[in-house]
C-alpha cells in the first residue's frame, strides 16, 4: 500500500517562514525529536503498567546516531511506535497543525516578541524540517496485527506513507525519525556539534539516550527523588554536575510541590563576592526534565537570579511572551512560592544554628539585603534574620541592635540614631571619637547598603541613620544638654574669621560651635543628604538623580570653641592664622583629606614650630 497526499494547512508557505526565522534556535530539532521519543518510550511503560501491553519491554534506550558520509541523522526509539492511521493523525494533523499556530502567531509580533517565540516555542515534530531537506518515520506500533509505517516528506505539504512488503513489513516495535540534513545544515553532521546539544537539552531526561554508542544523560537527577533519601554528599556532588570546577554550595533548597502547581527543583545558595557580580552560573528551567532555558528572569522573582540550580515545572508556560509570562496566574504563585520558601530556609538556619548562620552572612548578606529590597514579602520575613556588623564586627538583628543602642543613642526628640560608616579606614577619627563617647558604629560598606540605610530609614519607626562623618558627634546626636560656649559673642566672630583666613578655600563651609571640650579642636564633614544623594547616583539611583553630579562636593569645617586650641588662636599675636591652619590641616590629615603640596607644606611648618 503507498498513498501520497497533501498535508492540509491553512498558512501558505510556512516552511521558508520557519526556516527563515527559527534560524538561530535550530539546534532545538534535537530536543524535540528526543523528548517526543522519550515520550514514546514513557508511555509505553504506563501501558505496559496498566496491563495494556504484555509484551517484552526490553532494552528502553533512544539512540540517536550520525552518518556523515550518507548525511544522515536518526533518532530510534523503543516506544509505542505508529501505524500509519496514527502518523497521520499526530504528524500529518497535530504537528503541522502546531506549525501553522506558530507561524499565525509569529507572523505579527514585533522583533523581540519573535525572538521570544522563538527560544521557547516548542515546534515538536515539525522543527526536524529546520535542519532537513527530507525526513523519513518509520515505525512499528506496539499493537498486535499492526504493520510498519514508512513516511516521508520533505517539508512541503506532500508526503508518502507506505506500509512496505517483505523484509521491512514488520520491524521491531518503535519509531525511527531518519532526517537527510539539508546542505545549509552540516554542522548538524558533526559528532562534536551534537553532543553538546544533547548534553545541553537532554542530560537529566528519565530515559536513558545514548549517542554513538555513549550514554548521555542521568535519568533520575536528584531534584526528582525523595529529600528523605538523600545526603549532603548527593546535594553537593549535583551540583558539581550542574557547575563543574564551582566552589562548593553554601546549602540548598529542595522544592517540591504539587498542588496549586507542580514544581521541582533545588535551589543553591553560592558563595556570592560582596559585589554585585554578573554570574556565570544560572538557575537551568526544566520541564519534565528537559532542559529549556536558563533565562529564568520572569519565572523566579530577580533577586533569586543570585541562586543556583534547577527548577522543574509543566506548570510554566514556554509558549508565550514574555508580557503575558509576568501576568501569567502560574507564574505568579511560582514566584510567590519560591520566594516563601527561600525565606523560610534562611529563618529557620538562622534559628537552629545562629553561630553558623553568622559565619554564612558575609556570603549571604548581599542577597538577603537584595531581597529586602526588591521584594516587600520577602522583607517582612526578612527583618527578623537581616544582620548589622559593627565596626568590631560584632552581628545583630534589628531589634537586637535598637536595645543595644536605645539607652545611649536616642536625642533629645526620642529618635535612635544610628551610626554607621562605610570606609572604617577612611573615617577612623570619627568611629574613635563616637566609640570614645560610647556610641556604636555600623558598617555599611557594601554596595546595597545605601539604598538598604534608606529602606531601614523608611521601615523602622522615630530611627535615624547617620554616618559618622556627616556633623559633629553632638549634632549628630542632639542632647537636651549642649555645653554653652565659653566664648563671647566676638571672640567667636574673631575666631570663624582666623579660621576662614588660615583656610581660603571656599568648598570648605567654615562655623564656630560649641562642642565639648573633649571633641576634637577642628571637625570636618560632608552632609548627610548630599552625600546620600552623590552615593546613590553612583550606584545607579536612576534618571532624576544626575543633576547632582554638578554640585561641587563640599565639607562643613567646625571649630570647637570650648576647645583650649580655640583661646590659642585667639590670643596667638600674629600666630593666629598660622595655629589655626595647623589645626585644620590635622582635621584633614585625620581623614586622608591633606594630600600633595597641602601635606608637604603642613610637614614644613610642622618641622618650623618644632
Ligand atoms: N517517536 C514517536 N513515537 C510515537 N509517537 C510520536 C513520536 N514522535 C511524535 N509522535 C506523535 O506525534 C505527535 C506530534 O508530535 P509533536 O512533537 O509535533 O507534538 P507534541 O509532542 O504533541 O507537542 P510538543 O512537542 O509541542 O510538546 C505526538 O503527540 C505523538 O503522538
Amino acid at each position: 500500500m503507498q498513498e501520497t497526499g497533501s498535508i492540509s494547512i491553512h498558512t501558505e508557505n510556512i516552511f521558508p517562514i520557519i526556516k527563515k526565522f527559527l534560524y538561530s534556535d535550530h539546534e532545538i530539532f534535537l530536543r524535540e525529536l528526543v523528548s517526543n521519543a522519550v515520550d514514546a518510550t514513557q508511555k509505553l511503560k504506563s501501558l505496559a503498567q496498566l496491563g495494556e501491553f504484555k509484551g517484552e519491554l526490553g532494552e528502553l534506550k533512544v539512540r540517536v546516531t550520525v552518518d556523515k558520509e550518507a548525511r544522515k541523522i536518526t533518532i530510534s526509539d523503543r516506544g509505542l511506535g505508529m501505524t500509519a492511521e496514527e502518523i497521520k493523525k499526530y504528524i500529518n494533523q497535530i504537528a503541522f497543525s502546531g506549525a501553522t499556530e506558530f507561524v499565525e502567531q509569529y507572523k505579527d509580533k514585533d522583533a523581540a516578541t519573535k525572538d521570544q517565540i522563538i527560544g521557547q516555542f516548542g515546534l515538536g515534530f515539525y522543527s526536524a524540517f529546520m535542519v532537513a531537506e527530507q525526513v523519513e518515520i518509520w515505525s512499528q506500533s506496539y499493537k498486535d496485527d499492526t504493520l510498519t509505517a514508512h513516511w516521508t516528506c520533505d517539508g512541503s505539504t506532500e508526503f508518502t506513507l507506505e506500509e512496505p512488503t517483505g523484509e521491512h513489513a514488520k520491524a521491531e516495535r518503535g519509531t525511527d525519525v531518519v532526517l537527510h540534513v539539508a546542505a545549509d545544515s552540516d554542522e548538524f553532521l558533526e559528532e562534536a556539534r551534537l553532543r553538546t546539544i544533547l548534553t545541553k537539552y537532554c542530560k537529566f531526561l528519565p530515559v536513558p539516550i545514548e549517542f554513538e554508542g555513549e550514554l548521555i544523560n542521568n535519568t533520575t537527577p536528584i531534584w526528582t527523588r525523595q529529600p528523605s533519601e538523600l545526603t549532603d554528599e548527593d546535594y553537593t556532588k549535583f551540583y558539581q554536575e550542574l557547575y563543574p570546577f564551582s566552589e562548593p554550595p553554601l546549602f540548598w533548597i529542595h522544592l517540591n510541590v504539587d498542588y496549586p502547581f507542580n514544581l521541582t527543583g533545588i535551589l543553591y545558595f553560592p558563595k556570592v563576592k560582596n559585589e554585585l557580580q554578573f554570574q556565570r552560573n544560572k538557575i537551568q528551567l526544566y520541564s519534565r526534565q528537559v532542559f529549556i532555558t536558563d533565562e529564568v528572569k520572569d519565572v523566579v522573582p530577580e533577586f533569586l537570579m543570585l541562586l543556583h540550580g534547577v527548577i522543574d515545572s509543566p506548570d510554566i508556560p514556554l509558549n508565550v511572551s514574555r508580557s503575558f509570562l509576568q501576568a501569567d496566574a502560574a507564574v505568579r504563585k511560582i514566584n510567590t512560592y519560591i520566594t516563601k520558601k527561600v525565606a523560610d530556609k534562611l529563618s529557620s538556619l538562622f534559628k537552629q544554628d545562629r553561630a553558623g548562620y553568622e559565619e554564612k552572612w558575609n556570603d549571604i548578606g548581599l542577597f538577603v539585603k537584595y531581597g529586602m529590597l526588591s521584594d516587600e514579602k520577602f522583607y517582612e520575613k526578612a527583618k527578623d534574620f537581616v544582620l548589622l556588623k559593627n565596626v568590631s564586627n560584632k552581628l545583630f538583628t534589628l531589634t537586637e541592635y535598637t536595645e543595644h543602642i536605645q539607652a545611649n543613642q536616642q536625642d533629645k526628640d526620642g529618635n535612635t540614631v544610628v551610626l554607621y560608616t562605610n570606609d572604617a579606614e577612611a573615617q577612623h577619627s570619627f568611629v574613635a571619637a563616637a566609640q570614645e563617647r560610647g556610641y556604636d558604629v555600623l558598617n555599611f560598606d557594601q554596595v546595597l547598603d545605601p539604598h538598604f540605610v534608606g529602606q531601614l530609614e523608611q521601615k523602622l519607626e522615630k530611627t535615624s541613620f547617620k554616618r559618622v562623618d556627616a556633623d559633629t558627634l553632638s549634632k549628630l546626636i542632639e542632647k537636651e544638654s549642649t555645653p554653652e560656649s565659653v566664648l563671647s559673642e566676638d571672640d567667636q566672630k574673631k575666631l570663624e574669621e582666623t579660621f576662614k583666613a588660615a583656610i581660603a578655600n571656599e568648598t570648605m563651609r567654615v562655623k564656630v560651635a560649641a562642642l565639648s571640650p573633649q571633641d576634637a579642636p577642628v571637625v570636618i564633614t560632608q552632609n548627610e543628604f548630599m552625600r546620600r544623594m552623590k552615593d546613590m547616583q553612583r550606584t545607579g539611583g536612576g534618571g532624576g538623580m544626575q543633576m547632582f553630579g554638578a554640585f561641587p562636593e563640599s565639607y562643613d569645617v567646625t571649630i570647637n570653641a570650648n576647645h583650649p586650641v580655640a583661646q590659642k588662636v585667639l590670643a596667638g599675636n600674629g600666630t593666629g592664622e598660622s595655629l589655626a591652619k595647623q589645626a585644620f590641616d590635622l582635621a584633614l590629615l585625620a581623614q586622608g583629606m591633606l594630600k600633595g603640596e597641602a601635606l608637604t607644606a603642613f610637614v614644613k611648618r610642622s618641622t618650623e614650630l618644632l
